[in-house]
């Protein structure tokens, strides 16, 4: 027989969710390199996307069918998505900002899970999307329901959830707000976006107590930048928070073109060691994700930002010797 002890903390993780399981979406074919100068060759993000598929991860953003005057990176949409090597049981989402951008999409035949992007903040919004916060939702609502009327999954981005490089402090009221507008429309997943690294796991928890109770955790995603570095640290209060999926980018590449100063998000080697190192499974292979971090970095000539991908490669390095 379980002592009632056992049986109260059994009870206690299973109410949290203490599930095993931890998905990663990778975003660094998108958000990675939307924000580089230097147009990277198309074959190059190809071969990126198709690595990153063979270390195990099992969603991975190729790309955005942005307008290419504002993001000119993302101007190869069609191309990537049409020539992907794609693997069983992985997907492929593109971000999508709206109606044209999705009707681009379905016009590939290739598309079938998107990507919708709003900001808590009216200023975020108006540098990033040209229009308001009740603008973005109306037009991600379209987008939503002309992509779930083709059999297209839809994922939600809130942008902003703890600070704006134009308005300051978000209010978790504002993301609350969203998160219910944004699964109203159809929305499988949420991810809640710190688009200018500047959460701390005081802020982080905050955030995640103010929509406890009004959002399914389980529908609930998290999207941090590194700027302050505290990326793992606030992947860690969401994990004690009960949530299992993050997003991260090879190497830490990244930054936004309309948030000046924020780095590349947290790096997925990063977030893979730590979650070995805390029995959470992934399913990915974090050598392989090293050395295709390692490569994509030397492929644009820039450093590495991930830490665990540095130690690693230093020991082997080392190790040769
Ligand atoms: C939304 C718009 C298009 C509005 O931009 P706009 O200028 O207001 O749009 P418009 O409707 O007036 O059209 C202007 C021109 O763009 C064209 N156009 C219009 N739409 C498209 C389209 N989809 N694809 C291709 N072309 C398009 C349109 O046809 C027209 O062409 P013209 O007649 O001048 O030749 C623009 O502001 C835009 O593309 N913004 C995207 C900015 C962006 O990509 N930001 C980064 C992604 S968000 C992010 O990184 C945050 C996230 C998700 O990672 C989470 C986090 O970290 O918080």
């Amino acid at each position: 027989m379980r002592s009632l002890a056992a049986t109260r903390r059994l009870v206690s993780l299973q109410r949290r969710d203490f599930s095993n399981n931890f998905r990663i979406v990778e975003v660094g074919a998108r958000d990675g390199l939307q924000n580089e100068k230097n147009f990277v060759p198309t074959e190059t993000k190809l071969e990126l996307i198709n690595r990153l598929a063979e270390s195990g991860l099992k969603t991975i953003e190729v790309t955005s069918f942005v307008a290419p005057k504002w993001v000119p990176q993302m101007a190869d949409h069609k191309e990537i998505v049409k020539k992907i090597r794609r693997l069983d049981g992985v997907s492929y989402p593109v971000l999508v900002p709206n109606l044209k951008g999705l009707e681009s999409a379905i016009a590939t035949g290739k598309v079938d899970e998107i990507a919708l992007f709003v900001a808590a903040s009216d200023a975020f919004n108006k540098k990033n999307i040209n229009c308001t916060t009740d603008e973005s939702v109306q037009r991600a609502a379209e987008v939503a329901k002309a992509a779930l009327k083709e059999g297209i999954r839809v994922r939600g981005y809130i942008s902003t959830v703890i600070g704006c490089p134009y308005q300051g402090d978000t209010d978790p009221r504002e993301v609350l707000k969203l998160s219910e507008q944004l699964l109203q429309m159809g929305c499988y997943e949420i991810s809640l976006g710190d688009t200018i690294g500047v959460g701390t796991p005081g802020s982080v928890a905050k955030l995640l107590d103010a929509l406890k109770g009004g959002v399914p955790f389980e529908k609930l995603a998290v999207h941090f930048h590194d700027t302050f570095g505290q990326a793992l640290a606030n992947t860690v209060v969401s994990i004690e928070k009960g949530i299992r999926v993050a997003d991260s980018s090879i190497a830490g590449l990244g930054g936004c073109p309309y948030a000046k100063g924020a780095t590349g998000n947290l790096a997925t080697e990063d977030l893979a060691y730590m979650l070995n190192g805390m029995g959470l499974n992934t399913g990915v292979d974090l050598g392989k994700l090293v050395e295709t971090g390692q490569w994509i970095c030397e492929k644009m000539g820039r450093q590495n930002s991930s830490r665990a991908a540095s130690a690693i490669l230093n020991k082997q390095a080392k190790q040769k010797c």
